[in-house]
């Protein structure tokens, strides 16, 4: 199939030999088999291995209708989430659509400009974001699965407030998307109590594995992009995890490649595209995989670049600095868009020679340089390839990330699953914030700044 997403490891020859994946193949498999029969730790989060085939249809048409309306009412969609309820839908958005999509003109993009709020404290932020909006009409799609994370909660006060002021308590409430839990949390309480439409968060699906529910769709759907080829990208993505054999499973070969890496000594991954709107994909992978598999002491750092902009800062590192990493290039096979580099008859600039090249034949030849300059240096190399930047590779793409994710997470020896780590920071804060409950904390904690 032409439009299949795949995974490549054949320029790792000279640091993984055949038979080394061959070994693996036990190991990998007795992970999978863990992880589809349910069996595994953190069982309890595995809706998202059946949601491409088994989505709930009337809750995906709401969303469609919700995403209509928007459209209709809104000259801005304010995206209010965190972690996993923002990366995924940004991730989509800017994969998909223009490369500059909220500057070009409404016309040629035809839906709401989106910005995002509650993935950070800053004020500065916040304020910018109102400048932004200034006086035209916008909705706010706010997303928490627990409905209590604090970065988003402080957002929505803001935004909530500044609807409130515009269009009266009652018409602001109609302007107001929740996307969280069914049934818990504060989100769901003032949600409920104040009648916003609300989306909900499956109880099974965890916020890093969550972009193929509502906290992804609706704000991709109001982006215009086609949910329903996500949808069967994703569905497709899962028909290769589940039944292709190991040899031929791309999703379980990787997972294979880079535990062996790991044990081999490589400490990082590095994740690197040659397009920026594949920036965000990058930092949805982080999320995925740093949440999962870093704990207990143990997991692959997850890092990233953005290349060739990076080959300009971190590229010295990449290529002679410690060797403690691999890595894994992100490559669009057929690019959005191809200038093409015209003749000039001077040629001041000495670029004739490439004259009726296109610019994609040159970041190909700075990627494929690069790979080699890289792999001599000691940076063994995989390739993830995307044959183009549509809804479905990119289905596909989440659903070997998440797949491969679960597997080697279980082959690593931790509950991929969970997150505990998280929230030490939370209640520092919370305690440094003076919240009720954390008194103790608080006066232990001041004496130590
Ligand atoms: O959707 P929420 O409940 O607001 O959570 C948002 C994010 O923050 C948490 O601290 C978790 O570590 C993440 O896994 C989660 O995606």
């Amino acid at each position: 199939m032409g439009n299949k997403v795949s995974f490549d490891y054949s320029k790792t020859a000279g640091f993984i030999s055949a038979h080394e994946v061959a070994y693996m193949k036990e190991t990998v498999e007795q992970a999978k088999t863990k992880l589809v029969s349910k069996k595994g730790e953190g069982s309890d989060f595995l809706g998202w291995i059946n949601l491409p085939v088994e989505y709930d249809r009337e809750e995906f048409s709401k969303i469609q209708k919700a995403a209509e309306k928007i459209r209709s009412d809104s000259e801005v969609l304010v995206v209010i989430g965190i972690g996993g309820s923002y990366l995924g839908a940004r991730a989509a958005i800017e994969f998909l659509r223009h490369g500059f999509y909220n500057n070009i003109s409404r016309e040629q993009r035809k839906t709401p400009e989106i910005y995002f709020a509650g993935n950070n404290i800053s004020s500065t932020y916040l304020k910018g974001l109102i400048d932004v909006i200034g006086g035209r009409d916008f909705s706010v799609n706010v997303i928490s699965k627990s409905g209590t994370t604090t970065e988003p909660a402080i957002a929505f006060r803001v935004f909530k407030e500044m609807l409130e002021n515009r269009y009266g308590r009652k018409e602001a409430a109609k302007r107001i998307y929740a996307t969280t839990d069914k049934a818990r949390g504060a989100l769901k309480s003032l949600a409920s109590e104040e009648e916003y439409e609300t989306f909900v968060v499956p109880d099974d699906v965890g916020g890093r594995f969550s972009v193929l529910t509502a906290v992804g769709l609706l704000p991709i759907a109001v982006s215009g992009a086609d949910l329903e080829k996500l949808m069967e990208g994703a569905a497709y993505g899962r028909e290769n995890a589940l039944n292709l054999p190991f040899e031929e499973n791309d999703a379980l070969l990787y997972a294979a490649v880079r535990n062996i890496l790991l044990r081999k000594g490589k400490s990082v991954e590095l994740l690197a595209n040659y397009e920026p709107s594949v920036h965000y994909v990058s930092e949805w992978w982080k999320q995925l995989y740093g949440e999962s598999e870093g704990k207990d002491w143990k997991g692959l750092m997850p890092a990233s670049v953005d290349l060739t902009t990076d080959l300009h800062s971190m590229g010295q590192f990449i290529q002679d600095g410690s060797r403690i990493m691999f890595e894994t290039v992100l490559n669009v096979e057929t690019p959005r868009e191809n200038l093409v580099i015209r003749e000039e008859p001077s040629d001041l600039d000495g670029l004739n020679y490439l004259a009726g090249k296109t610019v994609d034949f040159i970041n190909k030849s700075a990627m494929n340089g690069t790979a080699l300059a890289h792999t001599d240096g000691s940076v063994p190399n995989l390739r993830v390839n995307i044959p183009e930047q549509n809804e479905f590779c990119l289905g596909q793409l989440f659903y070997f990330f998440e797949f491969a994710c679960g597997v080697s997470g279980y082959i690593l020896g931790v509950n991929p699953f969970d997150q505990p780590g998280v929230e030490s920071y939370k209640s520092n804060m919370f305690a440094l914030l003076g919240k009720p409950g954390y008194e103790e904390t608080h006066d232990r904690l001041t004496k130590r700044l």
